[in-house]
């Protein structure tokens, strides 16, 4: 299997505080990877590196093997590295359908230089309510995208990330903030697009018990370290994660 974005010496300090540090990673086409870690560990950081929303202070990151560290957040878009608010101008007033629409009509215009016209407008609103049942977010179409409940906007995000088309998908923690009762929905989503099989799908998640089984890898981040990379299995034998973060030594009101 190819690497498709790989870090190499990763690193950034916020002040004095070295938030990433010397992370070197290579995430593999087609598989889904999840970065776990408690709070403060540098996830987010890391994914605002790989998306380009921050410059490292030191290290390089590549993307098919090509050298995208100075690349801005729409070059790395273009390319096909996707992540999720960057595209979230979600309309509030407009329904869902006519969101995904326009994400896909966006895209289309981006990708293909046509202009948004009258014999398109079928295909485009297709590929929405296809894009819309692959999120589980079909019966609610017509729906004002301000009415929707928190899991379900959250939903729409993702139907307008995957309307991008790109090949790598960086989903930063989409269950954070839901009820209970909501998460198993996204999970839902999210198992349907690994099953498609065609996305690179990296996944954020605080509480790593709910992602264990859709990993192919975890990767462990701890004060701004890759603290280990492995299997589901291989991580829950992991010493090193036990005693760090999986209730060992580690309290998470400390961190
Ligand atoms: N823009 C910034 N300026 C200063 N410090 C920052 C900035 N962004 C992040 N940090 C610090 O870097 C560290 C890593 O933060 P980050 O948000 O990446 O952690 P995280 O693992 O995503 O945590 P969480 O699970 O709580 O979202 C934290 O100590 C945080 O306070």
């Amino acid at each position: 299997m190819e690497t498709i974005l790989e870090s190499k010496g990763l690193s950034i300090a916020f002040g004095g505080h070295i938030a990433v540090n010397q992370i070197s990673i290579s995430i593999l086409e087609k598989q889904f990877t999840s970065v776990i870690g408690p709070n403060g560990a540098g996830k987010t950081t890391l994914f605002n590196l790989l998306s380009g929303q921050l410059s490292p202070t030191a290290g390089k990151i590549f993307f098919k093997g090509q050298d995208i560290t100075s690349f801005s957040p729409t070059d790395r878009a273009r390319l096909g590295i996707g992540r999720s608010f960057q595209i979230t101008n979600v309309f509030p007033n407009l329904t869902v359908l006519e969101n995904v629409r326009l994400a896909v009509q966006s895209q289309a215009k981006v990708r293909y230089q046509i202009f948004a016209h009258y014999k398109h407008y079928k295909q485009f609103e297709e590929k929405a309510l296809s894009l819309l049942e692959t999120v589980l977010l079909n019966n609610k179409a017509t729906v004002i995208a301000s009415n929707l409940a928190h899991g379900e906007k959250r939903k729409l995000e993702i139907a307008m990330l995957l309307a991008l088309e790109t090949e790598v998908l960086l989903l930063d923690e989409p269950t954070a903030g839901m009820s209970i009762e909501e998460v198993p929905a996204i999970l839902e989503v999210i198992k349907k697009i690994k099953e498609q099989g065609d996305r690179t799908i990296v996944l954020i998640e605080h509480k790593m018990d709910m992602i264990l089984d859709l990993s192919d890898e975890v990767m462990v981040l701890f004060h701004g370290e890759l603290l280990a990379r492995g299997t589901p299995a291989e991580i829950m034998d992991n010493e090193k994660v036990q005693s760090a973060y999986l209730g060992g030594s580690y309290d998470e009101h400390l961190a």
